[in-house]
This record gives structure tokens, sequence and C-alpha cells, in this order.
């Protein structure tokens, strides 16, 4: 990879909108309509570079591979170059693919995107009302392939099929499945690929979504229209990918074909394998040592201590996040209200789960790393990593959940004294700086006492749940001899007959 461009990481190098001369007029007024004044360095980086590789649509235009801290504006990064290109087509046709790796990023993602564009089309109502709108389409499984299907593209009388998505955005096995399933779906003119969170992404190759993609780019569209055949050539497609940890080794990267690219970093320390964003420039780290019987006590010891009012813990397994959950539940106070969130709870669940902690019903919200990547949660003042974070990049996104947009925010990781020397040599290889706060038993003693009778009350319940539990299955296997018995009394008794 050529000479990376570096980004600064400091919102103060933020740029007024007006300044950037390459973004069109209604794109800049949408994002006023939005509240968005200034581009973040990230954006006013890439939004030029990327726009300027368009330039002539004669030569292919460059990749891009960006790699900037956790809440620095990626998604607009990406997402105003691909508007303005798309603003400028005057068909429908699918041009645009943005790749995320779960379901509820990509959910995220077309809220923002919405919002970009009903701005859009507010704007071309002000004005000369003659604009085309973008069509953008969410690929989640959230509804039935057929369903999904009928947005993406309309068969008619003739047998031809006709496109209704410039935009989709979509999950990596949700796209393979309309790839291989959706007969008139033509990548003939996608222009842009754009893989959000790339090295999870790449990790994962879901059903070789990528290179089913890569075949179809190849395939002519199944019914010519007037319209393809004047532009019988394909356009060349441009691949961007985005992430806080994106690696710069050129055989991973290499694994997405890339041409030309170009890195855009602002990047801690350089490293073949991992690169690491540089951190938030307002988020505080530090670690406790404690006795794991102390966790619960330090999470409660933020909220009623420490006055932070809105509270993310991750922990390593579902049992360890509904054990706290309940303990902090079992502590009962109003002051401390805490519900634990996972991806297999049902969508509309979890979406009020998190609508209640990010309205400030909840102080506390227990999760696990599926929530830990891109998901853009409103005023987290404190991230804990409740259980030691496996790698550092796990630790990059979950503290990446506080001290976004350049607010101030603070991450606490819980350990253990075994595993202090690992977490810190971990860190260190990152270029982040953490510090070491200690629990000190003065300041948790007014709520020890409460502490420990809730602690006693979910032993309790425990062991009732144990014993029903044990008794449900005594029960289930009495009546399960009891029915071999009776079949082998039939049995026997049909011999006798
Ligand atoms: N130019 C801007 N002006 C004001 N707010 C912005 C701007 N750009 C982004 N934001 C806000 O910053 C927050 C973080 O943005 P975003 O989610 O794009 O970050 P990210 O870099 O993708 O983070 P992550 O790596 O965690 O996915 C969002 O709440 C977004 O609305």
């Amino acid at each position: 990879m050529r000479r990376p461009v570096a980004i600064d990481n400091s919102l103060d190098a933020s740029v007024p909108i007006d300044s950037i001369d390459c973004l069109s007029e209604p794109i800049r007024s949408a994002l006023r309509s939005t509240g968005v004044e200034t581009l973040f360095p990230v954006q006013a980086t890439s939004v030029p570079l990327v726009l300027a590789s368009h330039r002539y649509s004669w030569t292919r235009p460059r990749d891009f591979a960006v790699c900037a801290a956790t809440g620095s504006g990626k998604t607009l990064a990406y997402l105003l170059p691909a508007l303005q290109l798309l603003a400028a087509c005057k068909t429908v046709a699918l041009r645009c693919i943005i790749v995320l790796p779960v379901r509820d990023l990509a959910m995220q993602v077309h809220q923002v995107c919405l919002r970009l564009l009903a701005a859009l089309s507010e704007g071309a109502a002000d004005s000369d009302g003659c604009r085309r709108q973008i069509r953008c389409q969410l690929l989640v499984g959230e509804r039935s392939l057929e369903k999904e299907r009928h947005q993406l593209v309309r068969l008619m009388s003739d047998g031809s099929y006709r496109p209704l998505a410039d935009l989709v955005i979509c999950t990596p096995g949700r796209l393979a499945d309309h790839l291989l399933n959706c007969p008139g779906l033509s990548l003939a003119r996608l222009r842009m690929l754009i893989i959000d969170e790339a090295d999870r992404v790449m990790a994962e190759q879901k059903q070789d979504w990528f290179g089913l993609l890569e075949r179809l780019l190849d395939k002519p569209m199944p019914h010519p229209s007037i319209h393809s055949w004047l532009h019988a050539k394909p356009p060349h497609l441009q691949k961007l990918l985005l992430s806080a940890t994106l690696t710069h080794n050129p055989e991973l990267l290499q694994r997405f074909r890339l041409h030309n690219p170009l890195l855009l970093t602002a990047t801690a320390e350089s490293d073949k394998e991992l690169e690491v964003s540089a951190a938030p420039g307002r988020l505080s780290e530090f670690f406790v040592q404690l006795k794991p019987s102390q966790k619960p006590l330090f999470v409660i010891h933020l909220v009623l201590g420490l006055g932070r009012s809105r509270v993310l813990c991750f922990t390593n397994s579902r049992e360890s996040a509904h054990r706290l959950a309940s303990l902090i539940t079992l502590f009962a106070d109003p002051r401390v209200t805490c519900e634990a969130v996972s991806a297999r709870l049902p969508v509309p669940k979890r979406a009020r789960i998190l609508r209640r902690f990010s309205t400030g019903q909840l102080s506390v919200l227990v999760c696990s790393d599926s929530m830990a990547r891109g998901m853009d949660l409103p005023s987290v003042d404190a991230v804990v990593c409740y259980d030691r974070p496996a790698s550092l990049r796990t630790y990059v996104h979950r503290a990446g959940r506080t001290a976004r947009a350049g607010r101030a925010g603070a991450a606490y990781t819980l350990l253990e004294r075994r595993e202090v020397l690992h977490f810190r040599r971990m860190l260190s290889a990152g270029g982040r700086q953490v510090r070491e706060v200690r629990l000190h038993g003065s300041k948790t003693k007014r709520y020890e006492a409460r502490y420990q009778t809730a602690l006693n009350r979910l032993h309790e319940e425990q062991k009732a749940g144990e014993s029903a539990s044990e008794d449900q299955s005594k029960d289930q296997n009495k009546k399960t001899s009891m029915k071999k018995r009776k079949t082998k009394e039939d049995k026997s008794k049909e011999v006798d007959d």
C-alpha cells in the first residue's frame, strides 16, 4: 500500500461544511438540517479524496482503507460521497452496497441514511423539486427473503426486471442470500462497495458473499433494456473499507482485491498485522484490580459514588450478564436501574431496552460483545469491561462506546490480580495509556450491607431455581420411565394375546 494519509485525531481539526468545495449544495443543506455544521477530520479527509477519485468516468477509481478512532464519524465519511454520487444519477439502478457485520449496526446506518435522504428530498421540494429521490433498502432478514426481494426488483409484464434500489444496506449473510436467490438482481451498474467494520466482516467471510458478488459483477443484465445497451460497459467498482481496528497487512487486505488502495489512518502505533486507531481524544482509560465478588459493587459505586449516570457493562457470557443484572436489581436502589441485553432477545424487546437506556431510564446496561462494534448509543459516560477483553480489538471497540463525537468518557476494566500484567502489555502494544484506580473499602462501606443482602437473596434465588429445575427433571424422568414401563406392558400384553 502507498504512503498512508494521516487523519487528525482531534475533533478541534473539524472543518466547516462550507469550506468543503467538493460537497454539493443539496448535500450541505441536508447536513445543516440534520444539525451538522462541520465535518470531523475523518470526513474532511476522506470525502474530497473519494469524490475526486470519481472525477473521470473513464478511469478506474482507486480503493480506500480508512482506520480512524471509534466515534470519530466514519459513517458520514462514506455516506456523504456515496449519496452525492447517487444523487447525480438519473435512473434507478443498484449502484452502491454497504455491508455491515451485524443486523443492529446495519439498522443504525440505515436510520442515519434515511435521515439524510429525508433532508435531501425536503431540500429538493424547496428548490426546483425535480431531483430524483435516492432509493435505499435495508436487507437484514427482518422480513422474509421474498418480501425483501420485492424491494429490490420488480418483474415486468415483458419478463424483464426493473431495479427498485440505488443503495442497499445489508449484512453479509443476507446479501449472499439475495445474490443466490434474486433472479433479476443485477450488479452491472454497481459503483461502490462499502464494508464497515471491515476487519470483522473479513474475519467471518459469511457464505463467501464476496466471491459471489465478484462472480455476479461480470454477469450481463438478465434482460437488457435500451438503457443498458446505451451504457454497455460496466462502471468500475470502487471499494471502501473502514474500521477502528483495520489491518495493514497487504495479504489480508488483498482478499478484497483492492485496486491502487490508499490508506487513511489515525493510528496509534505502526504494526504490520494489526492497526489500532488512536484512542478517542477525551477517553480516559483505567483498570481496577479486585476480587470477583467485588465487581458488582464497583459497578454500583460508579453510579452512586462517582455519579456516572449511563454505564455500559460488557461481560464475556450471557450467564454473567444476567447474573450481574439480577444482582443490581436485587440491590433495589431506585438510582441504579439495570437490565441485560443480548443478541438472542427478540428485536422489539432489544430495541425497547436500548431505548430505555438511551433515554436515561436505565443507568446500567449489561451486554455482550455483539454490542461492542459500531453501536452509537447516546451519552454513555462510562464503559465497564466487567470481564477481561479477550483481545486488543475487543477492548478498543468496547471502550469506543463512550467518548464519542468529541464527548468525554471513561473506560474501566475490572481485573483479578493474575490478569493485570497481560492486560497492561496488551494495551501498551496498542499504544494505549491505562491508569490504575483503587476501590477503597471506605468509599463503598455505606452500601456494603445492602449489597450483601442482595448477594444472599441472589444465592437463595439461584438455589431455589436449581432445586426447582431438579424437581422438574425428576418429574420428567419419572414420567418417562412410567411411559416406558407402560409401553413394555402393552407390548407384552400384545404378545400374550
Ligand atoms: N460532522 C459531525 N458533526 C456532528 N456530529 C457528528 C458528525 N459526524 C458524526 N457525528 C456523530 O458522531 C457519532 C459517532 O459517529 P459514527 O457512529 O459515524 O462513528 P464511527 O467512527 O463509525 O464509530 P465506530 O468505530 O464506533 O463505529 C454519531 O452520534 C454521529 O451522529
